[in-house]
């Protein structure tokens, strides 16, 4: 009975499928995958555009090469795409429709990425949070006379739609919630940060955690051990045994069971997901490791009115003047400012992408289609200042409202910070009196060195499943 100890994967998403790969490349096959939706991938989710055409509802860019073990696993393999550009090539315009200085813009942004990219030792001494490090270094830098003759007028609206970029790419609801020191003490993968799937979308990867990719002969079928639309209710463990219980009143036994569900369900359902309760350490990590929210949405036009040059149009930068401000918190449209700016997509050009940050995704996901899109042309037409034809709305997200998920990624938080939880308080595994691992946890959040990453969330799946691979491994 030890060779073949069984165990329940809870989440077929990245970290779940990682695990059962590495499961059963070590001869552990006596194992389920119960995963809540119905189908596979998680936050991984690629959808149809049309016929053999994905879009990314989830992740949609390899972030980075170097120790990015996606792109390890993949690269000689897969013809990446890429949508790299830099922050500061993006057109920037104003509510009132007239087009601000490029360079005062350019500027200011050039300012600001490079504190985020130089000032790490400097940021790593500071105690408060992202914003606040931001704001200051940036006024610091704006004073040095080299800077003098920046327009003044536009920089709180450049600062915005910054903060708005930061919260977009951190899933904060402020940037006054992420904490500096933290955020320094983490390295993303070097290499370029926008590497794309192309028209095959992420959920590419599969393929390459599953071996399938690399042809029929050394293929995982971790398919066969998939139960889609089970979604577990609760987790009973003691020090020899687990029994999950899904929702439709089905019971599993297991020696083992690798917990991958996000951190937003987790927030909200570890007490009655877990009897006995978790340990008041995992309780803490819980509650004060930050889950954060972005949104995207993809529109199609039947004419793009944007330069198909990449060389001279990769996104629209939207800044707010205090006027437009107003109008759209009057008409009911605040939803509007959580826009952290529309990109091209790759392979399609006659998509852009609006991604989505900050307070309002909550309200982002609960308006209707026809809002959406009305209050989009309402912006397009202030913006650029003269009308445009109304485009389609192709996909959008709603994961901080969806049960499986209630979130997007984790965050380093300056509540994290002040309480002295990380990654690896989430990712500690609850094991007997000998040593023997029972209750463990993957996924993004619990990853030591790539939190929040896809290539995060895969690593944390190996290291579960080595945890008990190794417990066999020294026993004999
Ligand atoms: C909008 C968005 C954009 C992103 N962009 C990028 C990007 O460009 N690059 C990048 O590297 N990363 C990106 N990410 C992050 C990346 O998608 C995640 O880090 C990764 O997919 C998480 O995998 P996971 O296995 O940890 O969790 P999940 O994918 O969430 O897997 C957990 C699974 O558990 C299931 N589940 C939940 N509750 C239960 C239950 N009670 N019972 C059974 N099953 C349950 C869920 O349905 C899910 O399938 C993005 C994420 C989102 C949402």
């Amino acid at each position: 009975e030890k060779m073949e100890p069984s165990i329940v994967i809870i989440g077929a998403g990245l970290s779940g499928f990682s695990a059962a790969a590495r499961l059963i490349e070590n001869n552990f096959t006596n194992l389920i995958v119960l995963e809540a939706e119905d189908r596979i991938g998680g936050r991984v989710h690629s959808v149809k555009y049309f016929e053999g055409n994905f879009i990314d509802n989830g992740a949609q860019w390899i972030h980075g090469e170097k120790d990015n073990i996606i792109y390890q696993i993949a690269h000689k393999y897969f013809d990446f795409g890429s949508t790299a550009f830099d922050q500061v090539d993006q057109t920037f315009l104003l509510s009132n429709g007239s087009k601000p200085d490029q360079n005062t813009c350019r500027k200011v942004l050039e300012i600001a990425y490079k504190i985020l990219e130089d000032d790490d030792d400097e940021m790593e001494d500071y105690e408060g949070s992202l914003g606040s490090f931001m704001l200051k270094k940036i006024y610091e830098k704006l004073n040095e006379p080299q800077y003098k003759k920046i327009n003044r007028q536009l920089i709180p609206v450049i600062l915005n739609s910054i903060e708005s970029d930061i919260n977009g790419y951190y899933g904060s609801k402020s940037w006054f919630n992420i904490s500096a020191k933290l955020d320094a003490k983490y390295d993303e993968a070097k290499g370029n940060q926008h590497l794309t799937w192309k028209k095959k979308g992420f959920i590419t990867v599969f393929d390459f955690i599953t071996k399938k990719a690399f042809g029929k002969s050394n293929y995982l079928d971790i398919q066969n051990k998939v139960q889609l639309n089970k979604k577990v209710v609760n987790i009973k463990y003691d020090s020899n045994e687990v029994m999950i219980t899904t929702s439709d009143g089905t019971k599993y036994f297991a020696n083992h069971v690798i917990f991958t569900a996000s951190l937003g369900v987790l927030k909200k359902y570890h007490r009655s997901l877990f009897n006995p309760n978790l340990p008041q350490y995992k309780i803490t990590a819980i509650e004060k490791n930050a889950f954060g929210a972005v949104g995207k949405f993809f529109i199609e036009f039947e004419k793009p009115f944007w330069s198909l040059d990449r060389d001279s149009f990769v996104a629209y930068s939207f800044l707010w003047n205090e006027a437009e401000k107003k109008e759209a918190i009057r008409d009911n449209r605040e939803w509007l400012f959580s826009i952290s700016g529309f990109f091209i997509v790759d392979q399609y050009p006659n998509l852009l992408e609006a991604f989505l940050g900050g307070e309002k995704i909550d309200e982002f996901e609960k308006i209707s289609n026809e809002k959406l899109i009305d209050d989009c042309v309402w912006m397009f037409e202030k913006f650029l200042g003269n009308s445009i034809a109304k485009p389609k709305l192709i996909q959008r997200t709603k994961w901080l409202n969806n049960e499986n998920f209630l979130g997007t990624y984790s965050y380093v938080s300056v509540d994290a910070y002040k309480f002295n939880v990380g990654p690896k308080d989430l990712a500690k595994t609850l094991k007997n009196s000998d040593d023997k691992p029972i209750v463990l946890f993957a996924g993004e959040a619990t990853d030591l060195k790539f939190p929040s990453y896809a290539h995060g969330a895969v690593t944390s799946g190996y290291r579960a499943a080595h945890e008990i691979i190794d417990y066999y491994i020294e026993d004999d």
